[in-house]
């Protein structure tokens, strides 16, 4: 997990940074005027299997993304196009991503649909942040967050400002933990960190141990909509896809494919 180390030790630079440019009693002055959360939960528990499409410019694993449109474009054309929820990475030094970013998405007249904030959320001062911007939910990270009481009070924390929590684990371990802390969405990442090899098999065994009063989310390396329809007959709720969509020729059409609305008949029987 050297890659997560390197962002979460990076991340708390940053987060020492922000705060001391904009106190947290900033940002709690600033949620009163936040535009009213949108229902993530309702979003990925509707029938079908659920698209969380992804927005960001590069990653470590893939480098940099061809797709030359601009995020408040994108998110309106996942928006008309199927997806049930948006996730954005706030983050800029791995991910080209940031604040501003998820602010302008969350907060465009025309994107209906909820907005997480995708960020290494280590301290509960980021919840608020998404909050402050206009974010819907926002995601955990079992293992950056490294302990399961600090984990509780941050799922605790979303709820009491009205957002959801997807709670991203890697093994059955952290399932366990994700179950322990009460989180409601729990999200299997299908990418090992370390050497970012895909085995969306591992996070199906995984799933197995998550009872079925959370909502789960397949996430990561879903190529084609196939990966989707087999996500959903493997019990997933949701799956989360980023690469696919972003280097996609026909963008729309690729979404579409995902969100289940274009899926030809034979990959369902
Ligand atoms: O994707 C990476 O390279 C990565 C590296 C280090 C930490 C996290 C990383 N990915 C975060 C994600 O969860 C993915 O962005 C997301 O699941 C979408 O995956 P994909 O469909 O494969 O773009």
């Amino acid at each position: 997990m050297f890659m997560l180390n390197e962002i979460v030790e990076h991340k708390r630079l940053e987060v020492e940074e922000k705060k001391r440019n904009s106190p947290l009693s900033d940002l709690q002055g600033k949620l009163r005027d936040a535009r009213p959360v949108r229902d993530f939960y309702s979003a990925l528990k509707a029938p079908g299997i659920s698209l969380i499409a992804e927005i960001k410019k590069k990653s470590p694993s893939k480098g940099e993304f061809p797709n030359r449109l601009a995020a408040a474009e994108l998110a309106r054309l996942y928006s008309q196009n199927g997806a049930r929820a948006i996730s954005v990475l706030a983050d800029e030094k791995y991910f080209g991503g940031g604040a501003h970013v998820v602010e302008r998405v969350a907060n465009d007249p025309s994107v209906h649909i909820p907005v997480m904030y995708k960020e290494f959320i280590i301290d509960p001062y980021q919840i608020y942040e998404a909050r402050s911007i206009g974010a819907d939910a926002v995601l955990l990270i079992v293992r950056s967050i490294g302990d399961t009481s600090l984990l509780t009070e941050m799922i605790a924390t979303a709820q009491d400002l009205g957002m959801d929590a997807l709670v991203e684990c890697f093994t059955a371990e952290e399932a366990a933990e994700a179950v322990i802390a009460k989180a409601r969405i729990i999200g299997i990442n299908n990418r090992d960190l370390q050497s970012f090899d895909v085995d969306l098999r591992r996070s199906e065994d995984i799933r197995s141990i998550i009872p079925d009063t959370a909502l789960t989310v397949s996430e990561s390396g879903l190529a084609t909509a196939a990966d989707a329809v087999e996500a959903e007959r493997r019990g997933f709720d949701a799956i989360l896809v980023g690469e696919a969509l972003l280097k996609s020729n026909d963008i729309t059409q690729q979404v579409r494919a995902f969100a289940g609305l274009e899926v030809s008949q034979h990959l369902k029987s």
